[in-house]
């Protein structure tokens, strides 16, 4: 058949379309009114097809937003999502978490050996000998001598300065300029002898603060930290890097500065509680210096790396009802400066998980020292709760760090000291927890726009056991509440 290259002169399917031209005044009315009702019919064919498209996204993505200040344990139950939901992935990215571990590692010594050289500086002139009764808190640190063994210990535990300079170029990239400054112990404790209501009070400073490494979010720090000269492997066991390296030939001295009767004496009247510290391991010492180290589960969740900016882990559910869900956990930087990064994912959030470390109350804010860290995780509970954006969106509370709430309180520390309204009550951890649980819901009840209900528990996030149970609790309630505002679009 041929065909005509020429274009036609005139459309030929609107003078298909086109009326006839002899039709009557009643067949005109006819066809207009079959014609609209077709376009009815077309527009809400158009329209349930959207409506289902979108109750289809929105039945099979969930998404779940982390917020808390910083160190309250987001980036922590992230990562135990990844060990439940993708086991496997997180268990070949355990060894990339080993130049993390031996970066808290190194800074834990360094901040005792800076805490060591500080009451050397200013112990330069004379001085008495350090009291023989370690337990004697007595002494003003300014009569203090260093004794010769510490002053040894200072000295060969010299290279590990230069591990911690090492460390933190492999995981930083060089360009990076932000700088958070995050001391290690006593940094962000409070003085305990200044009494705070919710309380703002003046912190003591201290001279050994060190820049806190953070990375920004995706796969860069993991890449540098699994290049060369770190190339472990996935068992660890193949090649040892240098920075392990050292701290193995170090492991004797830094056991036996840890150990020191001397060494504890000035942590604690410096208020310096390592073992409360974000990234401690000190107490592990012989696992974790070998020179076959691999990371536990439980260690890579007790690592600190701090979050600046967002990252987003995203799984599908593989089995059950639940079955092509996919989830997606949006992890944000907890700081003050990184709290402006939170509102975009207001829109369309699921869920939010607020974690509140309440282990916090006799501590402040790194960026902002005048502020206590359990009055600044309830001032922004409370800026949570009644944001009209998040209105609808199901808000689950961690109160978090319970296992330090627990050590601390036990240790003899009073919170009726820093949180006045306790008043009274018996300083015990589970009357600490109801407590602030009632406070946080009462928060909730309070300030929400239009009322919701309260899902509030008590976490050790770092904790597989008991975090495992909790977290399948949320995962079902959140679906549920899920479906059923899908059910109801
Ligand atoms: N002991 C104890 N440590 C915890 C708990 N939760 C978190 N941590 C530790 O606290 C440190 C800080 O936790 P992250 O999860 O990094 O805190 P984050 O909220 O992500 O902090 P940013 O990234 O700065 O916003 C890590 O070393 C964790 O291992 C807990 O319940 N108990
Ligand atoms: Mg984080």
């Amino acid at each position: 058949m041929p065909v005509s290259r020429d274009p036609p002169d005139r459309d030929p399917l609107a003078a298909a379309l086109r009326p006839p031209i002899d039709e009557t005044e009643e067949e005109k009315a006819s066809r207009i009114a079959e014609e609209e009702a077709a376009r009815r019919v077309s527009h809400a064919i158009d329209e349930a097809i959207r409506q289902e498209k979108q109750q289809r996204k929105k039945q099979k993505l969930v998404r779940l937003l982390l917020l808390g200040q910083s160190e309250s344990g987001k980036s922590t139950t992230l990562r135990q999502f990844q060990r439940l939901y993708t086991p496997n992935a997180f268990r070949e990215e355990r060894v990339l978490w080993r130049a993390v571990i031996q970066l808290n590692i190194v800074r834990s010594i360094n901040s005792i050996l800076d805490a060591l050289t500080d009451i050397r500086r200013r112990d330069v002139y004379p001085s008495t000998p350090y009291t023989s009764d370690p337990d004697s808190d007595s002494e003003s640190e300014n009569h203090i001598a260093l004794p010769p063994h510490l002053e040894e210990l200072r000295r060969r535990l010299y290279p590990l300065r230069h591990v911690e300079s090492l460390l933190i170029a492999k995981l930083v990239p060089p360009n990076e300029t932000e700088a958070t400054t995050l001391g290690y112990g006593g940094s962000n404790s409070v003085n305990g002898n200044v009494p705070v209501r919710w309380g703002v009070h003046q912190p003591p400073s201290h001279p050994f603060q060190n820049k806190e490494v953070f990375v920004r979010p995706g796969a860069q720090w993991k890449l540098r930290s699994s290049g060369r000269p770190q190339s472990a492997g996935t068992t660890g066991q193949e090649t040892v890097d240098e920075s392990q390296a050292v701290l193995h030939h170090c492991r004797a001295d830094i056991v036996a500065l840890w150990n020191d009767a001397i060494v504890r004496q000035i942590l604690r009247r410096r208020k310096i509680r390592l073992e409360e510290t974000p990234g401690f391991y000190l107490n592990d010492l012989d696992r974790v210096t070998s020179l076959q180290y691999y990371p536990s589960d439980d260690d890579v969740l007790r690592a600190r790396l701090k979050t600046v900016g967002v990252s987003e882990y995203s799984f599908h559910m593989e089995a059950g009802d639940e079955r092509g869900t996919e989830w997606r956990i949006i992890d944000v930087g907890g700081s003050r400066s990184q709290r402006p990064t939170w509102v975009p994912f207001f829109d369309d959030v699921t869920a939010i998980i607020f974690l509140a470390p309440i282990s916090a109350f006799d501590q402040v804010l790194a960026e902002d020292r005048s502020v206590n860290r359990l009055e600044d995780s309830v001032l922004l509970w409370k800026e949570v709760c009644s944001n009209k954006m998040l209105a609808k969106v199901d808000l689950v509370l961690f109160l978090n760090k319970c296992d330090i709430l627990d050590s601390k309180l036990k240790s003899g520390v009073r919170l009726a000291k820093y949180v006045r309204s306790f008043g009274e009550r018996p300083n015990d951890p589970e009357v600490a927890q109801k407590y602030f649980r009632s406070k946080f819901s009462a928060i909730h009840r309070e300030h929400s726009p239009i009322p919701r209900k309260f899902y509030g528990f008590c976490t050790s996030v770092t904790d597989t056991t008991t975090t495992g149970g909790i977290i399948a609790a949320v995962k079902d309630m959140v679906l549920r509440e899920h479906l059923r505002a899908s059910k109801l679009l």
